[in-house]
């Protein structure tokens, strides 16, 4: 297992380029928030927005489009109860992330259908939170796509099948490999499995737990993937990454960080990220 350090972020994270608009930096889509958790999707979409992604829509239940818009106006919402409205913005996006806050009930398993049969072979397609839940308990067919699940630990047991206790590398590695696509196991020092490496994280702390956390390291894997098209291993590392330094930052002084502190914090954080990548470029030492 490889331990990641900050060079995945300078590695990904660039001065952005002065010829470009919004369309240059990736479109997404992103899907949950039923009548219950609807603070799920606002905090993944307010990641996706901060992280960078160029534009931003959010497909939730129609009750979260009024608190969403009053404190997230850049992103653009629709009813996720409107197939033809979501199937149209599913065909049109660089990334789709699906699950934060969806719930299991069965229009959430509608929205998921809907969503799931129309995505495209060269889409970044996150799936996380109830996504995840209902793909195992359901026995739900895997959508075209390239795939990245953000399980938590349980998560992770009820999609693989590996108790908790037994969620080691080998055993891990071989329901990724059956699986397909990117898998970040999220826990403390979090491992990544990708198609040819498995990475750990060496930041992060209990600072981060509480609820939302994760929502928001799916809005931030969404953005990045969306944004940064390059090399989609690399976008998911460098999100992961930045997530537990951005709170590692803000626990210096804070016993708890809350998940939208990590995101009103990225664009300062990616800032100089991109300062240090561009010294580097130039041959400029510090
Ligand atoms: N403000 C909101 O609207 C929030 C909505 N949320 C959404 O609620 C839905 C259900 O997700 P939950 O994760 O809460 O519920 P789950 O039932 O999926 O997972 C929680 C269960 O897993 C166990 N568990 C074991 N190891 C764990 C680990 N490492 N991390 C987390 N749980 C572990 C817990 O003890 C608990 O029994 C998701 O769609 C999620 O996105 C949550 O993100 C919380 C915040
Ligand atoms: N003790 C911890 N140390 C480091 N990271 C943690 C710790 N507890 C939680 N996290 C991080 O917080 C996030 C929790 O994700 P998740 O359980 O899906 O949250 P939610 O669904 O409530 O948003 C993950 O990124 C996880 O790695
Ligand atoms: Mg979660």
């Amino acid at each position: 297992m490889q331990v990641l350090d900050d060079s995945i972020l300078m590695k990904v994270i660039k001065p952005r380029p002065q010829e470009s608009f919004k369309g240059t930096f990736g479109k997404i889509l992103l899907v949950g928030g039923n009548h219950q958790f609807g603070g799920a999707i606002i905090m993944a979409t307010t990641a996706a927005v901060y992280s960078g992604a160029g534009l931003v829509t959010v497909a939730t239940d129609k009750i979260n489009a009024g608190p969403l818009r009053s404190r997230l106006p850049e992103a653009m919402v629709i009813d996720f109860d409107d197939q033809e409205a979501v199937k149209n913005m599913v065909e049109k996006v660089n990334t789709v992330v699906v699950g934060p806050g969806l719930g299991e009930e069965s229009e959430s398993r509608a929205v998921l259908d809907n969503v799931f049969s129309h995505t495209q072979p060269d889409q970044a397609v996150v799936i996380d939170g109830s996504a995840i839940t209902m793909i195992a308990k359901q026995h739900i067919q895997l959508p075209k796509g390239h795939l990245i699940f953000t399980p938590h630990q349980m998560e992770w047991q009820r999609l693989s099948g590996i108790k908790i206790s037994d969620q080691v590398e080998a055993a891990n590695r071989e329901k990724v490999d059956q699986l397909g696509g990117i898998v970040v196991l999220k826990k403390h020092h979090s491992e990544i499995y990708t198609a040819d490496n498995t990475y750990q994280l060496p930041n992060g702390s209990a600072a981060q737990a509480i609820g939302g956390m994760g929502d928001t390291l799916a809005g931030m894997v969404g953005g990045f993937t969306a944004q940064f098209r390059t090399n989609l291993t690399d976008a998911v590392l460098a999100a992961t990454y930045a997530h537990s330094a951005v709170a590692d930052q803000i626990a210096e002084d804070q016993y708890i960080v809350l998940p939208h502190q990590i995101s009103l914090a990225l664009p300062r954080f990616m800032k100089k990220v991109a300062e240090q990548s561009h010294d580097q470029q130039i041959g400029f030492i510090h």
